[in-house]
């Protein structure tokens, strides 16, 4: 049988098929994401729940005009697939191939792109203001999880939406999970919808009702005659009606025509319209289905058999250190609580969850609330670890330094996922949290070596008396044997790893290996170099910097992360307020440019971040002229 998808080549292909072509599609469409995800990695289950929808979409709206903002952006594949990139599908999330999140620079298909959640609704209204002041014509649709749906942004969204009154749709991609199960009162709220049959009853019934009771037939009439008829009585989403948008569902969102129709009446209705889409994450593929968490995102795995490839007995990762360290810190420490915002298997905080349920808290898609609830219980005596991604952290600045460090609380903010996290790209790196936090008074900042280095970071943020933030990389560690024993850090000494006079090598985190690493190979050249792991980013080892700043006037910093602000930045103050600016410094980092999305060895070797590049810049320096040179990793 000839493939339709093949057919496809613009969303204008779908116009012409009968619902019975669109649903051998639809089985096409999930059979390509698979396959191709099974190579790439990427987030399987999102897409695999939402083809009947994006179909539907596609079928009733025009995405050359019409514009939809996809929440996350991480369910955007199928939309991919259907708008022109089918060609490229098997470069998704490859190092200079097509994003896995919605790019307006990718496609004119893609109205607004995104990968931070709960920013969908904003957009889409700011987009319909836009069209209705410049007088166009054209709707304007925001597709939004029921997770994403739990991030303040989103309220603060429908709030203003449902007061201007303006056209445009927000669908809601219910299927009951985040990454984990969703969690809080909505989620309660939207269950019940699903579910509860009162919230079903159509009006005709509700008027058959009325006829069965003493006077009923008078209520009906008054209750007709009120401004919203009936509706106040039995309409469901109760809720997003009060907001001040009609609500339309909920409807089974892997039943095309059911999808199409509503979305069909959403679109010719006037004012704001929620469409409240009942889907299943993992749909058709049946290890994704079962574990709609583990498929959420995804490395390469084996279709067949639906096991996820991953090195045996490979080094444990940082996250899963963190995750037991916290544990074995927890149970000698009754204050410590554990928070995470929707993301506890990704952190690592779900080995804490098993543990101690008491005192772990998963707020949802809300950083700003995490942090500021932290704060509050660590004002009522509470030691709270706040378990946020470096990126996601962007969103709780004001709370990080308003509601924690203004009043110097004991709040401990492991920042997983700092450094360049690889194929999800631009929107995810964790490159800016020095920059943001460095310049925060009372916030201690470290940025441990290795994974045994973490765990004491970890023991000693608990112990000390202030918010202390705790850096520290995705995926594997290096494999360095575990301390039984953990011991606090001296807060604010680095440590000296390597002596040498030639040339000061200063690197950040996991990049100290490359420092030594690269420091072995300059020997070979006989260049002596001194690497020095300064460990804490704030406050700096001044003492140990300017020893070795003195007696080398030569400084590399190395770090992953953007180049204004960073840790070379701080070294550079730190040296200017020495008397020591006419110190030769070389930083290494990111230039003021976005990272795009590629395995993390491709970036780190383009940016000059690994033992290689790092013995270029020191000869080259030190020759003055560019020098060929071989690199061969000579130990470790
Ligand atoms: C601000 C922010 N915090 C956390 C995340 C990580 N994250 C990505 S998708 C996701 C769950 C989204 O759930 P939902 O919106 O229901 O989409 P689904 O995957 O269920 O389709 C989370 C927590 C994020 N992208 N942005
Ligand atoms: C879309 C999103 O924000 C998350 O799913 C993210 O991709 C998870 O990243 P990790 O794979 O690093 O946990
Ligand atoms: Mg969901």
């Amino acid at each position: 049988m000839t493939s339709i998808l093949k057919t496809i080549y613009s969303p204008q292909d779908l116009q012409n098929l009968k619902i019975p072509q669109l649903q051998i599609l639809a089985q096409e469409i999930r059979e390509k994401i698979v396959e191709t995800v099974a190579v790439t990695g990427g987030h399987l289950a999102p897409n695999l729940g939402v083809v009947e929808l994006t179909l539907a979409l596609h079928r009733v709206f025009n995405t050359s005009v019409d514009r939809i903002i996809w929440d996350v952006g991480h369910q955007s594949y199928v939309h991919k697939l259907l708008t022109g990139r089918q060609s490229q599908f098997g470069t998704l999330r490859q190092y200079g191939g097509i994003s896995g999140f919605p790019r307006p620079d990718e496609s004119v298909h893609d109205a607004f792109g995104t990968g931070h959640s709960s920013t969908s609704i904003s957009a889409a209204l700011g987009m319909a203001l836009a069209r209705d002041l410049k007088g166009e014509e054209y709707s304007v649709v925001a597709v939004i999880g029921d997770g994403s749906m739990t991030g303040g942004m989103a309220f603060e969204a429908l709030n203003h939406a449902g007061h201007l009154q303006k056209n445009l749709i927000v669908v809601l991609n219910d299927n009951e999970m985040s990454i984990a199960p969703n969690v809080g009162a909505l989620s309660g709220y939207l269950s019940r919808l699903r579910t509860d049959p009162k919230y079903y009853r159509s009006k005709d019934e509700i008027a058959d009702l009325l006829h069965k009771i003493p006077h009923g037939a008078k209520l009906l009439k008054v209750v007709d005659r009120l401004k919203d008829g009936l509706k106040y009585l039995v309409v469901p989403g109760m809720f997003f009606e009060e907001l001040g948008f009609t609500y339309l569902g909920p409807v089974d969102g892997h039943d095309l025509k059911a999808v199409m129709t509503l979305l069909q009446q959403a679109k010719s209705a006037n004012g704001p319209v929620l469409v409240h889409v009942l889907t299943q994450k993992g749909r058709g593929y049946k290890p994704a289905e079962s574990n709609p968490d583990r498929f959420h995102g995804v490395g390469p795995f084996d279709v067949e058999t639906g096991n996820i490839k991953k090195a045996e007995g490979g080094p444990p990762s940082y996250t899963e250190v963190f995750g037991k360290t916290l544990v074995k810190l927890a149970r000698d420490n009754e204050k410590i609580v554990g928070i995470t915002a929707a993301m506890p298997g990704g952190t690592g905080l779900n080995l804490f969850a098993k543990e101690y349920p008491a005192r772990y808290f998963d707020v949802g898609i809300a950083e700003q609330h995490a942090i500021t609830m932290a704060a509050g219980l660590a004002a009522s005596g509470y030691r709270p670890v706040t378990a946020i991604y470096s990126t996601f952290m962007q969103r709780a600045y004001d709370q990080v330094l308003h509601d924690v460090c203004l009043q110097n609380l004991p709040v401990t903010f492991a920042l997983d996922r700092a450094g360049l996290v690889g194929d999800d790209g631009p929107t995810h790196h964790g490159v800016f949290d020095l920059s943001f936090l460095r310049n925060i008074p009372n916030l201690v900042i470290v940025a441990p070596k290795d994974e045994n280095e973490l765990q004491h970071a970890l023991h000693t943020a608990i112990l000390h008396p202030g918010p202390m933030a705790v850096r520290y990389p995705r995926g594997a560690g290096t494999g360095i044997e575990l301390d039984r024993e953990l011991k606090a850090l001296p807060l604010g000494k680095g440590e000296v790893l390597r002596k040498g006079e030639d040339v000061l090598l200063l690197a950040v985190g996991n990049l100290v290996e490359e420092a030594l690493k690269a420091a072995d190979a300059l020997a070979a050249e006989g260049v002596r170099a001194a690497v020095v792991n300064p460990r804490f980013i704030k406050p700096l080892d001044r003492e140990l910097i300017l020893t070795y700043a003195r007696l080398t006037r030569n400084v590399v910093t190395i770090e992953e992360h953007v180049l204004m602000g960073g840790f070379g930045s701080a070294v550079l103050e730190l040296l200017e307020s020495a008397g020591l600016a006419d110190c030769k410094v070389k930083r290494l980092g990111i230039p003021d440019s976005f990272v795009e999305h590629g395995k993390p060895g491709i970036l780190k070797a383009n940016l000059g971040l690994n033992a290689e590049e790092i013995v270029k810049t020191v000869l080259n320096r030190s020759s003055g002229v560019k020098k060929e040179f071989k690199f061969k990793a000579l130990r470790r």
